[in-house]
């Protein structure tokens, strides 16, 4: 349902993604895994239509992505891409209940449905309690676990992730990245993570590393990898 086709992008010259080209399925959860510099937030940019493509193409279902102009991107990325960046960009002057169900009621949902749907979200991301906090009275896991429910909440076909659990410690670094693959799995939604710990792909369906702006080779996905290490002898 997502595609990218010879990607091809830079920012002021510096190359960032050199011809990249993978396609994610419908309900599936990808992870993309590299260095810092590799091009993993810029290639989420570019599948999600936030930034546009020097040269290639994304296609997300029928619509070509890289040529429509930037108010008609914008509109298919609000009705149809959640975004969870690793620091959280929660409005400041709302609450954490009013942040979630912002996106909620500017797609139509009236005001109870939109607060309600917020909390329940709160509550899956451990962080109910905070709801009526604004986000300076928070620490920053709570407010990345309150961008995590902002991001779902809507329900939109893809969520891309760029390192969602950088201000998080270990155990809330692994909840966190549970319950992103759980409510993708259950609600089929599409799910992009770019992570820096290869470790952390574990969760997704499928591993693509991405080198220098290139995807070099396919990555073993989490279940072939553990078949490939059950049958190598010690
Ligand atoms: N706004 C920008 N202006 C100039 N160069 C940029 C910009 N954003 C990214 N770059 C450069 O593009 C290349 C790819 O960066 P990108 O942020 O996509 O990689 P990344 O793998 O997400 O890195 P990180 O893990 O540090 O977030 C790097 O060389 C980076 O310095």
């Amino acid at each position: 349902m997502l595609r990218a086709c010879g990607v091809v992008k830079s920012h002021d010259g510096t190359p960032a993604l050199r011809g990249v080209s993978l396609g994610v399925r419908q309900g599936e959860v990808l992870a993309v895994t590299g260095p810092r510099g590799s091009g993993k937030t810029t290639l989420l940019g570019c599948l999600g239509g936030l930034l546009p493509v020097d040269d290639g193409e994304v296609w997300f279902d029928d619509i070509p992505v890289h040529s429509l102009p930037r108010a008609a991107r914008e509109r298919l990325r609000l009705e149809n891409f959640g975004w969870v960046g690793s620091e959280p960009q929660l409005l400041p002057e709302l609450t954490a209940r009013e942040n979630v169900a912002l996106p909620l009621l500017l797609a139509g949902a009236g005001h109870r449905a939109a607060t309600t749907a917020a909390y329940e979200w709160l509550e899956r991301l451990d962080v109910a309690d905070c709801a009526r906090s604004r986000p300076a009275e928070l620490i920053q896991s709570q407010r990345q676990r309150i961008a995590v429910a902002r991001a779902l909440a809507p329900q939109p076909r893809v969520v891309l992730a760029d390192d969602p659990t950088a201000p998080l410690h270990r155990e809330a670094q692994e909840q966190v990245l549970r319950i992103l693959t759980t409510a993708a799995r259950s609600h089929d939604l599409t799910l992009v993570l770019a992570l820096h710990e290869p470790e952390q792909a574990k969760h997704a369906d499928r591993v693509v590393a991405l080198l220098d702006g290139h995807l070099p080779a396919p990555v073993a996905t989490p279940v072939a990898a553990a078949v490939t290490a059950a049958a190598t002898p010690a």
